[in-house]
């Protein structure tokens, strides 16, 4: 018997989430009831995917139910917010039960790791797309902004750039990987990790934040307009991982780490008196971190080589339009 809508909310969404004791009425009824506690900021945030735009056709459920909420996760991450509740409204051209288990698998597991409930969503059929909005906490004044880079400022970057976008061009026939090199950038493409503890150990200390979705150039670009501030990023020091680094001319050179974007890593700034603090912060919080570049008075972003040469970066990223 083919499954109705509100069997399919029941088996697979009632329970996808962690369980919180500041949900008082979760999914099921017309509104979730939540309580917000005392004192904080709610920090909100919403992220659509749609099939063929932000994923490949070919992405296993389990992945995409991670990924949906990762990059989410990843902007209550780049804010310092505590994630608390999520919903879902997902549109699907058919309601296939082992579609659905893994997908809700993927997405429970994720929600889980991170002490989140799902609280509520929507369930339509349609061309397969994902809707995710994420609730977190953050104390007054200790939201981490796009605004607050200054120049002397040091920017920083976490973890490695690039390696979502090499495995989209592996997976579109325009590099060749071998086995192990191709699963782990693809593992960097469907599974991010969003920077949550780090977001949460730069409360206080980051001048400004965001995370890369579109691509570093045009996501610190978003910090500089923000701030009135321009930047100079040295190349080298872009972090990538030993599988990019291994075939950086062939994948297009500083394109990729500069991008590529679906990174899903932070880039912050932080005032040059508290780099010690910065760094101790982020190594408790088991978080890798490079410097990569300094804020400056001039608007704009250069980019440079160790030889004093400069790179153009483009206008560069991800964007649905213009560009
Ligand atoms: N249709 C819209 N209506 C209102 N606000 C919007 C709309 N689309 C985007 N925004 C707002 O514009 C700002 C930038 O959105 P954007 O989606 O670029 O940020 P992001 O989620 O950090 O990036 P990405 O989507 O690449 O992950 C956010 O404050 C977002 O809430
Ligand atoms: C099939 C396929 N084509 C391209 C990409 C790359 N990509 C899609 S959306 C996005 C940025 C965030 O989007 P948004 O700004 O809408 O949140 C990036 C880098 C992909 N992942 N899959
Ligand atoms: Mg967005
Ligand atoms: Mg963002
Ligand atoms: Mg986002």
């Amino acid at each position: 018997m083919a499954l109705s809508e509100f069997e399919l909310i029941a088996r697979y969404f009632s329970h996808a989430g962690a369980p919180r004791e500041d949900v008082a009425l979760g999914v099921g009824d017309d509104c979730a009831l939540l309580r917000p506690p005392a004192g904080q900021l709610l920090a909100l945030t919403t992220d659509t995917m749609v099939d063929g735009v932000h994923f490949p056709h070919a992405t296993r459920p389990g992945d995409l139910g991670h990924k949906a909420l990762a990059v989410n996760l990843s902007d209550l991450a780049a804010m310092g917010a505590e994630p608390a509740w999520v919903t879902l409204a997902l549109t699907l051209p058919a309601a296939d039960p082992a579609w659905l288990e893994a997908f809700a698998g993927g997405f429970a597991a994720l929600a889980r790791e991170h002490g989140v409930a799902l609280v509520g969503g929507d369930t339509t059929r349609g061309p397969l797309s994902v809707t995710v909005q994420a609730h977190g906490f953050v104390p007054p004044g200790q939201a981490l902004t796009r605004g607050g880079a200054r120049p002397g400022d040091l920017v920083y970057v976490t973890g490695t750039l690039g390696d979502a976008g090499l495995a989209l061009l592996a997976l579109r026939g325009e590099i060749r990987l071998p086995g192990p090199d191709l699963a782990a950038v693809r593992e960097r493409l469907d599974r991010p990790r969003p920077r949550v503890g780090a977001g949460l150990a730069l409360r206080g200390i980051a001048s400004a934040c965001i995370d890369i979705s579109d691509g570093l150039a045009a996501d610190l670009g978003h910090i500089l307009e923000a701030s009135g501030a321009g930047a100079t990023l040295h190349l080298e020091r872009l972090p990538v991982s030993a599988t990019l680094a291994a075939r950086l001319a062939a994948a297009g050179g500083w394109s990729l780490p500069l991008s590529g974007g679906d990174d899903y890593e932070l880039c912050f700034t932080v005032p040059a008196a508290r780099q010690g603090e910065a760094e101790r912060a982020l190594a408790a919080a088991g978080c890798p971190a490079d410097r990569v570049g300094v804020i400056e008075a001039a608007p704009g972003l250069r980019c440079v080589t160790p030889e004093g040469d400069s790179v153009d970066a483009g206008r560069g990223g991800w964007q649905h339009f213009g560009g």
